[in-house]
């Protein structure tokens, strides 16, 4: 039998590569894992400088990895701490389903509607010229919106629970990408962003 070319969860859109995967993990290993991470990930509270002003980051974060894949951002390092059983359980199953390596995952938590995350694209030196990036969602659902650098063209993604997105090619040199602060929103989220960090 042929098999058809066409990839069901591939988004369209111009100089991204996305690929959107609504069922990675079953609902209940997906319902596991948000307990766990919740749980069992050093959550921090860390402050960026904006303009001068220190300020606190609207959710709270956690970087695990191998020893040495440090990450820099907003004048932040954040230093891995060792992968856990449940991370490494996850890393694995993106390394299959996306055909590349991961050592390091950035980890979110978004306790409501109030916590977010400001427009940026992943594209920090370490991190290579057409990064692979698995991002693993868990908890309520909350809308990705894209804006592409050049045009502004805007395109919105709803990312629920248990889902996996895959961002590769120039998709962080040509798209920035947020998390929106949203009133309707009470519940919890957390997202796991692997990443290949070279050293
Ligand atoms: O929470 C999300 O879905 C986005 C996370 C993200 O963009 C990042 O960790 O760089
Ligand atoms: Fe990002």
């Amino acid at each position: 039998m042929q098999q058809s070319l066409f990839n069901p969860g591939q988004i369209i859109l111009p100089q991204a590569e996305l690929d959107y995967r609504e069922d990675f993990l079953s609902r209940q290993k997906a319902d596991e894992l948000l307990a766990c991470f919740r749980q069992s990930l050093d959550w921090r509270q860390d402050f960026i400088k904006l303009y001068g002003k220190v300020v606190k980051i609207p959710r709270l974060q956690a970087w695990y990895g191998d020893p040495g894949s440090d990450y820099r951002y907003s004048g932040l390092t954040l230093s891995p701490l060792p992968w856990t059983e449940s991370l490494a359980w996850l890393k694995q199953a993106c390394e299959q389903a996306c055909g590349h390596k991961f050592n390091a995952v950035l980890a979110n938590w978004y306790r409501d509607g109030t916590d977010s995350m400001g427009w940026h694209a992943d594209n920090e030196p370490e991190l290579g010229q057409e990064p692979v990036i698995a991002s693993v969602s868990l908890g309520t659902s909350r809308n990705l919106d894209f804006r592409h650098m050049a045009s502004n063209e805007k395109y919105r993604i709803a990312l629920h629970h248990g889902s996996l997105l895959i961002m590769r090619g120039t998709t962080q040199q040509h798209w920035q990408h947020a998390i929106a602060k949203s009133r309707q929103v009470s519940e919890e989220r957390i997202n796991l962003t692997f990443r290949y960090i070279m050293r």
